[in-house]
């Protein structure tokens, strides 16, 4: 089913960074009302006035017909509110949103302070409010540029799916819907961790042989957590799972691949986030997902490795060899 008969009209949408920047670009191509909030006014008010967002895309023209929200409290008349602010912030930005409509959770990530995946904090903020997570492999600046992209919107209704999708579906942007949430969620947080290892493998010079084997082993690592937790497999190797892995561990824009290869190159990670205001999630999702894995007994040596790097003080080429060292094993095992 598409068309307006399925979609909602007004989307709100909760930050001005550059993914909250293209999702609003993406609403106004699918033909919808869009209100933006940035906790910067700044930053909202010229992407309504002069179609640009100075901070975080300054090169790119915007859509125009962006409407800027000075309040919060102004997207509680929306038919549903896009959250695009990092991870580490959902808890207390989502506490704030009012009105009661769908809540699409459009960070990657895990909270550091409680080990909850994003709709797990959204079921603690928002008590009985409808949620969705949309994820998928989404650099913002190609979508800005109609370049063509997919990714996957997952809520446990159905219908509010489906409607989801013919909301924000676009000539060049192309949502699939599915019920699995948690292994959405999931797939988007730790690849942000894997991408920071294949950062390290490229900026030391590794080879491709070592990109392809900790994409794949990275996956292998992805796939038992998520299992573990209930996630389904087939969503695991789909747009939000593998698709995000492949692309984050491949391209170049993506700021958690660009830390690992700072890295990789000898720069430290206070060195690299200095005066950088971009959210680099990989970084407070290490921990996180170790956490959660210790609980469920599952072993994530290539994200121990990114964590023990990160916050543990290793050192960069001894981490590497104890990977290599480590036991020999059946595939699938
Ligand atoms: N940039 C991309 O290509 C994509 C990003 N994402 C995800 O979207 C989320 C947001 O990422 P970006 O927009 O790219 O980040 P960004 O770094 O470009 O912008 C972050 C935005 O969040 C705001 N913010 C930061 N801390 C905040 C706080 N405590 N309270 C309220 N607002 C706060 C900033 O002011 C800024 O508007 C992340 O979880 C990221 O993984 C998902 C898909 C694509
Ligand atoms: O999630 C992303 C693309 O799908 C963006 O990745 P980075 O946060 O690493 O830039």
């Amino acid at each position: 089913m598409t068309g307006s008969m399925a979609s909602f009209d007004h989307i709100g949408v909760v930050g001005g960074g550059a993914w909250g920047t293209a999702l609003a670009c993406l609403a106004r191509r699918a033909g919808r009302r869009v209100t933006l909030w940035s906790r910067d006014p700044a930053i909202s008010h010229a992407i309504a006035e002069s179609h640009v967002n100075p901070v975080y895309m300054p090169d790119i023209a915007l859509d125009d017909g962006i409407e800027a929200a000075s309040d919060i409290a102004a997207l509680a008349g929306c038919d549903i509110v896009l959250l695009v602010c990092p991870a580490q912030a959902v808890r207390t930005v989502s506490a704030k949103i009012g009105g009661t409509g769908p809540i699409v959770i459009c960070a990657k990530g895990i909270e550091a302070k409680t080990g909850l995946l994003m709709p797990e904090v959204l079921a603690e903020c928002q008590p009985g409010r409808a949620i969705a997570v949309l994820s998928g492999p989404s650099f913002a600046e190609e979508v800005v540029r109609g370049l063509p992209t997919a990714v996957s919107i997952a809520t446990a209704d159905h219908e509010l799916g489906r409607r989801l999708a013919a909301t924000l579906a676009a000539a060049a942007f192309r949502p699939y819907w599915t019920h699995d949430v948690l292994g959405v969620a999931l797939g988007g947080a730790v690849k942000n961790v894997l991408a920071i290892a294949a950062g390290i493998v490229e900026g030391r010079g590794l080879g491709t042989n070592a990109a392809a084997a900790l994409i794949t082993r990275g996956f292998a690592e992805m796939a038992r957590l998520g299992q573990a937790m209930g996630a389904e497999l087939e969503t695991l190797a789909g747009l939000s799972g593998l698709g995000d892995l492949v692309l984050t561990c491949y391209g170049p824009l993506s700021r958690n691949r660009s830390l690992g290869s700072a890295l990789g190159k000898g720069m430290t990670l206070a060195g690299y986030m200095e005066g950088r205001r971009q959210v680099v999630e990989g970084q407070a999702t290490a921990p996180a997902v170790l956490a959660r894995a210790a609980r469920l007994e599952i072993e994530m040596p290539i994200c121990t490795a990114v964590d023990a790097i990160l916050h543990r003080g290793a050192d960069l080429d001894q981490t590497i060899r104890g990977l290599l060292a480590r036991p020999l094993r059946r595939e699938g095992e």
